[in-house]
């Protein structure tokens, strides 16, 4: 550990004084309020051009043009002249980065040697309206106007592992810790910031209370058994959560070396503990990170991801399904959060027209090794644009449905009970060949759910009141259904491109129904006592029950379908999926 002085000493020899270009004694790094009430941090590079381009009053008002202004970032790039190098100075705040014209005149040619892609800069220099094209404003560095330089960190050139080039995604995977100074990482992770930030306004408009659950939990919420263990490094884990939620009076006390003295678990969901919020403060909301240990490795799986979950009390069923009210909610939600950030101006190309810098960015971003094709991409954003410019709502369509004009584009017979028609789906002229026969009690598969939503109806779609055998236990039975037939009040909502983007469902509130999903999940004995683990979860019912629903929304997934990015691994600052866990 290095002591104060040596920090200090360090400091002093490879920092800020040695590195002043004008040599007029120190650059203060800004001015320190007198009160807290003052304080306010020195503007960033988004800040001095939003004021610079607007004249609005912002952090620094307009006072900030024709002014000494300090701009702390990286270079992005840089070019040298003879007289005057040109730099574009970024700090991670927006995407465009700021121009710094360099007056090279009296600076020492050291420092400018020492600028290149990477360097860690602070500049003194005026904001002016600028005479070049691309930008309003840039910062000019005079230093006969008061302007310096000051190397802050050096970036050597030629190791440098985040160099000028496009860089591969599989590259910059290798280097996470480099990834987000990258144009395409850092806008990501700005959207990220602009879909939670909208979220959460959209949710407080409704009066939704944003809530924290836990993440170690001894439940696997959807039944899949794709749950990761906690326990004390060095000490063996629980074999799996159905030991803790079959736990019964008579069970074996607990092992001596379970942590919480019962197996514990990475959450797979939030919704169970989310419904006992919703019982209390009605609705509720949280955006949190869940964990399925899925060995699968395709582009739309984490092992680690992020999930928003809403669950809220007194829901009504009015005409229609019962789950109906459920995809009018996360509908409205959509179309408020993404849909503002899509719309165009008619005078541009649309890419550059689109309102926000981020998602234009991303979906401009492409490399060689990419899988989709710029005309492919450009379709692909075409129908994300018409799906939020259409005034009609998304289609719905029952599962039952769903597996009939599968079955129908497939050639295959009509399965006796299935025929419902959905008005305007014609069947294809040429038959569509499944690798899996679309049947109804069978999982739909990414390939069904890809025509649905490509091809049938090229929109986001509803797919509603799945099969019972295919779904988890909190789901609520329908009325009329019978034996094999029977189905539950729940959608998932499938995208163009993406495929499931949300699930939702109304939740059975019958205690009685409710306990037998319970039993046929295995989860409790057909016993009396036998349900003790999961008499917390039956309390809710059985204590002022209301009638309650909700759903969950892949947030990486929501990026990549906004940003058009192509891989969810690219949708997250840094991702974990089986086999790799860097950082
Ligand atoms: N909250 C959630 O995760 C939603 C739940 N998986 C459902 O489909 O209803």
């Amino acid at each position: 550990m290095l002591t104060a002085r040596q920090i200090f000493t360090r400091t002093s020899r490879g920092g800020l004084n040695r590195n002043i270009a004008n040599g007029s004694g120190s650059v203060k790094p800004r001015t320190y309020a007198t009160s807290p009430k003052e304080f306010k941090l020195s503007p960033t590079i988004k800040q001095l051009l939003d004021v610079g381009a607007s004249g609005q009053a912002g952090p620094s008002s307009k006072a900030a043009e024709e002014t000494t202004t300090t701009v702390c970032g990286w270079i992005k790039s840089i070019r040298k002249q003879k007289n005057v190098a040109f730099a574009v100075l970024t700090d991670g705040s927006e995407d465009r980065g700021l121009q710094a014209v360099l007056l090279r005149e009296g600076a020492e040619d050291g420092i400018l040697r020492r600028l290149t892609n990477g360097t860690a800069v602070q500049l003194r220099g005026k904001l002016v309206e600028s005479p070049g094209k691309g930008q309003s404003h840039e910062l000019v560095v005079d230093e006969k106007e008061a302007g310096a330089i000051v190397v802050l960190g050096e970036c050597d050139p030629e190791s440098y592992p985040i160099q000028k080039k496009t860089l591969t995604p599989e590259y910059l995977r290798d280097h996470t810790h480099l990834r987000a100074r990258t144009t395409q990482i850092a806008s990501m992770l700005r959207l990220r910031h602009t879909l939670n930030r909208r979220l959460s306004a959209w949710m407080d408009g409704e009066g939704f209370t944003s809530v924290q659950t836990p993440v170690v939990t001894g439940n696997d919420a959807e039944g899949a058994g794709e749950v990761f263990s906690v326990s004390v490094a060095g000490q063996s884990s629980p074999s799996s959560p159905s030991s803790s939620t079959t736990q019964s009076s008579e069970a074996a006390p607990p092992e001596p070396e379970e942590f919480f003295g019962r197996p514990a678990f990475l959450t797979v969901s939030h919704q169970l503990h989310l419904e006992a919020f919703a019982t209390a403060l009605s609705r509720v909301w949280t955006l949190s990170p869940c964990f399925r240990a899925e060995p699968s490795l395709t582009r739309r799986h984490l092992a680690e991801f992020w999930m928003l979950e809403a669950e809220w009390a007194f829901t009504h069923v009015g005409e229609g399904r019962p789950v109906d009210g459920v995809c009018n909610v996360v509908e409205a939600m959509l179309r408020g959060v993404v849909g503002p950030l899509l719309q165009v101006s008619s005078s541009s190309t649309p890419q550059e027209a689109l309102a926000d810098p981020d998602v234009a960015a991303l979906w401009s971003y492409t490399t060689p090794s990419a899988l989709t094709s710029p005309e492919q991409k450009k379709k692909e954003m075409e129908v994300l644009r018409r799906a939020f410019a259409s005034e009609k709502w998304w289609p719905r369509l029952s599962y039952t449905q769903a597996v009939a004009i599968l079955r129908r584009a497939a050639r295959l017979p009509a399965e006796e009970e299935g025929e419902i028609p959905v008005e305007g789906v014609e069947t294809p002229k040429k038959r569509v060949k499944f690798e899996f026969e679309p049947r109804w009690g069978a999982q739909l598969q990414a390939e069904h759910e890809k025509y649905l939503a490509e091809v049938v109806f090229g929109s986001p779609v509803f797919v509603c009141d799945y099969p019972r055998t295919l779904k988890p236990f909190y789901m609520k039975v329908n009325e009329g259904g019978v034996g094999e037939r029977e189905t539950v009040a729940c959608f998932d909502l499938l995208v163009p491109y993406i495929g499931e983007l949300v699930g939702g469902s109304v939740r059975e509130e019958r205690v009685e129904v409710l306990r037998e999903s319970m039993v046929r999940a295995g989860l409790v004995g057909a016993e009396e006592g036998s349900d003790e683990a999961w008499q917390w979860y039956l309390d809710l019912r059985q204590y002022g029950g209301a009638p309650h629903a909700g759903f969950g929304m892949g947030f990486e997934r929501l990026v990549a379908w906004v940003g058009g990015v192509e891989n969810v691994r690219e949708c997250v600052g840094m991702p974990r999926w089986a086999g790799r866990m860097l950082l």
